[in-house]
């Protein structure tokens, strides 16, 4: 089961702290593989399903969750509108559809790429969209990814704004703590949850350099203070997550994985000194592996 204390959003509504992503790993299009693994990661533990429109395998994620036995009130299940959101309504029921669901917990924008297209509506447009889609009780909450401060503020300022976003996903690890600073403190003013994902990503895809060693170094005292005899560096980098105050977003198609991520809520927590270890360490490489235009100050969407 779970050790991720469950996170409060905005609107009253509260999300399992950690979730179990299908969008990257080994996961594509809809085949029954994936339908094995998310049968695998209900099992193990995890309650809170990451999917999206732009992974294709919404029915697959739909099957896992029918065959898994667990009750749908106990599960919260994500999902994401995009690519090429011209119509946020018709892409949500499509959703739902192929989910095989009559409501998500949770709903997000993907990415704010598409509002400035001819024919696309506006950021604002779209957030009226998703308002509707939450009064109509269809999705429990709303929220978006990917989006930098001045997309989060087109949002707020609209005028007869009803609801405003309740979650922000966004890449989150050591090597993006100081570049999502501003970012993570204008979401925390304005109560929208961190959503972190890749969050594994500097033993994942940038292992190697200088890096490497101080993570090692906290991992044993991470280690030392749990009373185990091993910790993995990436149980570390939940915990970073976690510790942050984020919805922890990862994924595995192994179940040993899956059970080491979800064991990771119950470290002990970091102590600043070791958080400033790994902030000072990534800082001179901040890099991130997905969604370049985060870092993008001139581009306008
Ligand atoms: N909103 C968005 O734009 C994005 C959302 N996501 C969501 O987040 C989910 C998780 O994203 P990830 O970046 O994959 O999460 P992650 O950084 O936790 O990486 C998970 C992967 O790392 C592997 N891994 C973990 N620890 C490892 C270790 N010690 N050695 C080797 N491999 C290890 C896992 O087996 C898995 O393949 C996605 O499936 C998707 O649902 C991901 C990217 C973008
Ligand atoms: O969600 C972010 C990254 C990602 C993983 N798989 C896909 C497929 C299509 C668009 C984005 C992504």
């Amino acid at each position: 089961m779970s050790t991720y204390a469950d996170v409060k959003l905005p609107d009253g509504n509260s999300a399992p702290g950690v979730a179990f992503g299908v969008g990257t790993a080994h996961f594509g299009s809809d085949n029954d593989t994936i339908v094995g693994y998310v049968k695998t990661a209900i099992e193990v533990g995890f309650r809170h399903l990451d999917a999206a429109e732009a992974y294709g395998n919404e029915i697959s994620v739909g099957k896992a969750i029918a065959q898994s036995g667990v009750p749908r009130s106990e599960l919260f299940v994500t999902t994401k509108a995009g690519p090429g959101l011209k119509d946020p309504l018709s892409s949500f029921e499509s959703s739902l559809r192929k989910l095989g669901l009559d409501y998500v917990d949770l709903y997000l924008i993907h990415w704010p790429y598409d509002f400035v297209k001819p024919g696309y509506p506006t950021i604002q447009e779209a957030w009226k969209a998703l308002e509707e889609i939450k009064d109509s009780g269809r999705a429990k909450s709303i929220g978006v990814s990917n989006f930098r401060i001045r997309d989060l503020e087109k949002i707020l300022s609209i005028p007869d704004l009803k609801h405003k976003p309740a979650a922000n996903q966004i890449e989150f690890h050591p090597f993006m703590y100081e570049a999502g600073e501003e970012l993570y403190q204008f979401c925390k003013k304005h109560d929208i949850v961190l959503e972190a994902y890749g969050p594994t990503s500097p033993v994942l895809r940038f292992s190697g350099g200088e890096f490497d060693g101080v993570l090692d170094k906290v991992t044993k005292a991470v280690a030392e203070r749990a009373g185990k005899d091993k910790v993995e560096p990436s149980q570390v980098l939940l915990r970073l997550a976690a510790q942050r105050g984020a919805i922890v977003v990862t994924t595995s198609s192994k179940d040993w994985r899956m059970k080491e991520q979800l064991a990771a809520g119950a470290l002990p927590e970091l102590t600043q000194q070791e958080i400033d270890e790994l902030v000072a360490a990534a800082k001179p490489a901040p890099q991130r592996a997905f969604m370049k235009h985060m870092d993008d100050t001139n581009t306008e969407y």
